[in-house]
């Protein structure tokens, strides 16, 4: 493995040019005590990855691999034929992605040829504001014709050609001529009396489950259904279920606009309105030449996010370096904002988790004198301009930090390039979060991959090619210039008080002290000790429910305390340097950790996923029930299946569960409930100790059959098949379900009022099953199906 060597190595202060290549003055660096001190410095490259629209043949690709029915957690294994790869570290190495000049140069072609195209677009259509711009596509511009009469004639006559072609055909096959006349008469009375698309009104036969959703759901007229398919050609229209989502609780409208149409998620697909990552990209190209003349001044600061931690900490150590280089110190900074934990659904175990993490951070970065300052800011907009405010009252000009992936943080990252470039700062976002950054894979086609398995099979070759993206960087050494002279202050910086609708009780607290203490070290012993002696198993048990079969890292990962990258090196080593292949269970674990970075992949490539909006938008379409009494029984776990509601109290008690319980919890609520999963995924992330944005929309849209795996709507989970198979004694059950204790035998407890222990479970107070599952299934197929057609012209 051999890394190129500058072939020039520009002056000291090209330290961090974000979206040009550039390099590091490795020179400088290359003095670091490094784990291999035998690597070689690689060239390092800043790069922000730039995205090409998807478009339809996405969605053709999509249907094909649909093909390739995948179960979630059950990725195809490749075995042998594998080259192994050693790990490598360099603790110099830089901590950004590493992509090969000519992909980037691939996508950068293809980015300008986009924008192009979105110029032109948009100077035919006048402006992008116009109501109804972005509406190129032929799908819209054929909806759009059939609401004139004009439109209506031109496509019946459309119609009544295709189907003489088809008679054409027909007659060519010898049919009985006689037909000829009658088909021709059926299809001209079907035509002129098409019915413009009409939404069902809610299925009367469900009475059990529908009926208080029968008062919400607004019964449409034609002209009201006129009116919303005209609104949602409207890119700034709300979507015509905006009202019901917000009454939900599913858009908080204190915070964000009402659900938006679909029409504008396809503008965000199309290139007419910019990917958040494409806006912070663009705010760095504008502003290099400025950043490129600044130079440091009195210190380097880090705003810490979601990565709490020091080890393998890419903006840290970057930022770390910065200093060391100049001789100033570093300054770490984390500001906690309630309005974004409450905008963000942060669940109180979580802002926990994070609390006592700080209280690590904080005196592990003072043992090498690096002061950790921790502030309050009440309004969220505030925040970028607090930390404006704070470089310059520090005398800091380099400020560093690791980019999240979610719009608003985009959004912000890219006012405060700007902002902080207007004071003379510079301010860099390092990619760091995922093993493989957002924007390096890419399909054949050149386009991102919406389905796991050909995405993973991209995301290992990437790898075996770039194994430099597996090196972890070590935490930083000790500060440099005077910290504890020159910021005294700032090393006694409290904790930051939880907000009061984040408090946790004291029994609370403690109990989830216990299930997960905080810190780097915990992770790193769970992680070894799951490697150690579970993960060779992990692919035979991880569904299983009962007992512990998988490694319960996800609170640390998601609060950034352990790096992904860690834990696939660490398991890479345990499975003797293979990344897939040789021991099933360990290859299957990394190809699980995977399925993290395929998320944010395409939380970045399709951000309206995080406006309340789904990857299939057309399933927004779905009459959803909206039934708080029904959506109360399924978080308290009193729906009278078993296995949901185990799972549905452990979340409660834990603020975690089992992937496979996620699975089964979510397709009953969407599917056999029909109540609109965002809430569910809302609910989630509010409980959730784990609760990460990507990996829930994820893990919803597949149990919701919106997202982009191919989960298909008719897949149906049935929750008694799953309880048998993944908790067959029902040991699961009984641990959270003190009703149904009594229950010895192991078929009656997954189904106890059909199983003959009727008795014992209403003596016990466990309530009868809230909906029929068969019913159900037919009427959530109905559902899907008349929602998906809804959009079609
Ligand atoms: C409806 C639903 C909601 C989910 N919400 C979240 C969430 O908010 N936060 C979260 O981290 N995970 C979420 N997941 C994914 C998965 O359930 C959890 O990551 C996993 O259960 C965590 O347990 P573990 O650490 O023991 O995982 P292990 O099985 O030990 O896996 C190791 C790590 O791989 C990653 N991982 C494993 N499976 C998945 C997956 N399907 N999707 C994404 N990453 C995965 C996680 O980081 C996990 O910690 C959700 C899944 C579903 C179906």
């Amino acid at each position: 493995m051999s890394f190129q060597t500058p072939a020039s190595v520009p002056p000291k202060r090209n330290l961090l040019v974000p979206h040009k290549r550039s390099l590091l003055p490795v020179n400088s660096l290359h003095k670091q005590t490094t784990l291999n001190p035998s690597a070689t410095p690689a060239e390092i490259q800043f790069r922000r990855p730039v995205f090409s629209s998807v478009g339809e043949d996405a969605e053709k690709k999509r249907q094909e691999d649909d093909a390739q029915e995948q179960d979630q957690t059950g990725i195809s294994q490749r075995t042998g034929g594998e080259e192994v790869v050693r790990i490598e570290f360099d603790s110099s190495q830089a901590p950004q992605p590493f992509l090969e000049p000519d992909v980037l140069e691939r996508i950068r072609e293809r980015q300008r040829q986009r924008e192009k195209e979105a110029l032109q677009n948009t100077a035919s259509r006048g402006t992008t504001d116009a109501p109804g711009a972005g509406l190129d596509t032929e799908r819209e511009i054929r909806r759009r014709a059939v609401q004139t009469e004009y439109g209506r004639m031109a496509v019946r006559g459309r119609m009544a050609v295709g189907m003489i072609i088809q008679l054409r055909h027909l007659y060519r096959l010898q049919l009985p001529l006689t037909r000829f006349p009658l088909i021709v008469a059926y299809s001209t009375k079907t035509a002129s009396k098409m019915p413009p698309r009409k939404r069902k009104s809610p299925d009367s036969s469900h009475t059990e489950a529908s009926s208080s959703a029968k008062r919400t759901n607004t019964s449409t007229s034609n002209g009201q259904l006129q009116q919303q398919n005209s609104q949602e050609n409207d890119i700034n229209a709300p979507h015509h279920g905006a009202q019901q989502a917000e009454d939900f609780g599913i858009v908080l409208r204190e915070f964000y606009p009402p659900e938006m149409s679909n029409a504008r998620c396809e503008a965000y697909n199309n290139g007419t309105l910019p990917r958040p990552i494409e806006v912070l990209n663009r705010a760095y190209e504008e502003t290099e030449n400025a950043r490129k003349a600044i130079s440091p001044q009195n210190a380097v600061v880090h705003w810490f996010k979601t990565d709490l931690r020091l080890k393998d900490n890419r903006s840290l150590k970057v930022a770390y370096e910065t200093a060391k280089q100049n001789d100033i110190p570093l300054i770490c900074l984390y500001i906690l904002s309630p309005q974004d934990l409450t905008a963000h659904l942060r669940s109180p175990a979580r802002v926990d988790f994070v609390l006592r993490n700080l209280e690590g951070l904080k005196k592990g970065l003072a043992e090498l004198d690096i002061p950790l300052y921790m502030e309050t800011q009440e309004v969220r907009r505030n925040v970028p301009g607090r930390v404006v405010e704070l470089c310059e009252q520090w005398g800091a000009s380099n400020l560093f930090a690791n980019i999240e992936y979610e719009v608003d943080e985009l959004r912000r990252e890219a006012k405060l390039v700007k902002l902080c470039c207007d004071k003379g700062i510079s301010f860099e976002a390092v990619h760091d979060t995922c093993v493989v950054t957002p924007g390096a894979l890419e399909s054949q086609q050149g386009r991102q991959y919406a389905v796991y398995t050909p995405w993973y099979r991209s995301w290992m070759t990437y790898l075996h090619g770039h194994p430099k993206n597996l090196d972890v960087v070590d935490a930083p050494g000790q500060n440099a210039g005077k910290a504890r002279t020159h910021f005294k202050d700032l090393f006694d910086s409290e904790i930051p008080d939880a907000p009061e609708n984040k408090r946790l009780g004291e029994e609370e607290k403690q109990r989830f002290s216990k299930l997960y203490p905080a810190g780097e070290d915990e992770a790193m012993s769970r992680l070894d000790s799951f490697l150690e002696t579970k993960a060779t198993d992990y692919g035979k048990m991880r569904s299983m429910v009962s007992g512990q079969h998988t490694s319960i890292l996800s609170p640390y990962f998601a609060a950034g305390v352990l790096s992904a990258r860690v834990a696939v090196a660490k398991a890479k080593d345990a499975n003797g340097g293979y990344l897939d292949g040789k021991n099933a269970g360990l290859a299957s674990w990394i190809s699980e950790v995977a399925w993290r970075d395929f998320y944010r992949h395409v939380l970045v490539h399709w951000p309206f996923i995080c406006m309340n909006k789904c990857f299939k938008p057309e399933y927004t379409n779905v009459e959803w029930e909206y039934d708080t009494d029904l959506f109360n029984l399924w978080t308290q776990g009193k729906t009278g299946f078993p296995i949901v509601d185990a799972a549905m109290r452990q979340i409660k008690h834990d603020a975690w569960i089992h992937n496979r319980n996620r699975m089964i919890v979510s397709s009953f609520l969407s599917k056999d409930l029909m109540l609109d999963w965002r809430r569910g995924e809302r609910y989630f992330m509010e409980q959730l100790i784990d609760g990460d944005f990507a990996s829930n929309h994820g893990g919803w849209g597949f149990g919701s059959s919106t997202g982009v795996d191919p989960q298909p709507y008719f897949r149906v989970f049935n929750p008694l098949l799953q309880s048998e198979k993944f908790d067959p004694d029902g040991e699961f059950i009984r641990q959270w379900v003190p009703e149904l204790r009594e229950i010895k035998d192991r078929k009656a407890i997954h189904d106890p009022y059909g199983r003959g222990a009727g008795a014992v479970a209403q003596k016990a107070g466990y309530p009868k099953p809230i909906v029929n599952h068969a019913e159900s299934r037919d009427r959530a197929l109905k559902r899907y199906k008349e929602g998906i057609a809804r959009d079609k012209p």
